[in-house]
């Protein structure tokens, strides 16, 4: 079970301060928007080189970002630990996914909740992670979509099928009352932003969601 807290919800003038406070977590989140893809903007490779450099735990790159195909690849030179694209803002999510791999970063794709799950099922083994956008992308503190579980379900039962060590990565409205949802419909990875930089104790918050997806958690 593995909770990434998301610094889209942390101060922006305390980075350093806000990713050393989530230490005891398994991932920084970095939510990337340009303002094309998604109505709104946060910060591009050079922010997510800063984090990396004073970052106590690895980097989950999330770009929210047009044209992938062109722009994620610098993100895994950073040597970032992991780096999410969109399926659909990718041309060609396997050539992609295979650069990032090559780079050196988990190379993990992203749906968005209109987007259908099966036309990937058969390539999940060029991935290393998906991530099933449980909110529509763009903003922090929006409701969980729990109707978005029966992506969940097919993914793991296709990773057991091919055999494959993939991890299942939920984002958008994660907390207490959701993430035995997510974890029992087979979600392994947690991404939180209000629900962990929300709280008066953070190393506290990112303690109890653990706690609470490995009670739920369909393995
Ligand atoms: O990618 C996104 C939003 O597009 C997220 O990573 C949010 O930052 C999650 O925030 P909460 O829903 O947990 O507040
Ligand atoms: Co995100």
């Amino acid at each position: 079970m593995r909770i990434q807290p998301s610094i889209l919800s942390a101060d922006f003038a305390n980075m350093q301060r806000d990713v050393e406070r989530i230490a005891s977590a398994d991932g920084v989140h970095v939510d990337v928007m340009d303002n094309h893809f998604v109505p709104n903007l946060t910060f591009g490779p050079q922010m997510v080189e800063a984090v990396q450099r004073v970052s106590p735990i690895p980097l989950d790159v999330h770009l929210m970002i047009e044209d992938a195909d062109r722009w994620a690849p610098g993100y895994a030179e950073l040597g970032v630990f992991s780096v999410t694209f969109h399926a659909e803002a990718s041309t060609d999510p396997v050539a992609l996914a295979r650069r990032i791999r090559h780079l050196g970063a988990r190379a993990s794709i992203a749906l968005k909740p209109g987007t259908p799950v099966e036309p990937y099922l058969e390539l999940l083994p060029e991935f290393d992670q998906v991530l099933v956008m449980t909110v529509e992308p763009g903003f922090g503190g929006q409701s969980f979509m729990a109707d978005m579980m029966p992506k969940l379900r097919t993914l793991r039962a296709a990773a057991e099928r091919h055999g494959i060590d993939l991890w299942l990565q939920v984002d958008g409205g994660i907390a207490l009352d959701t993430i035995g949802i997510a974890a029992e419909a087979g979600a392994d990875t947690f991404v939180a932003g209000s629900a962990v930089y929300g709280a008066a104790d953070v190393e506290a918050a990112i303690a109890e969601l653990r706690a609470a997806a490995a009670a739920s958690h369909a393995h």
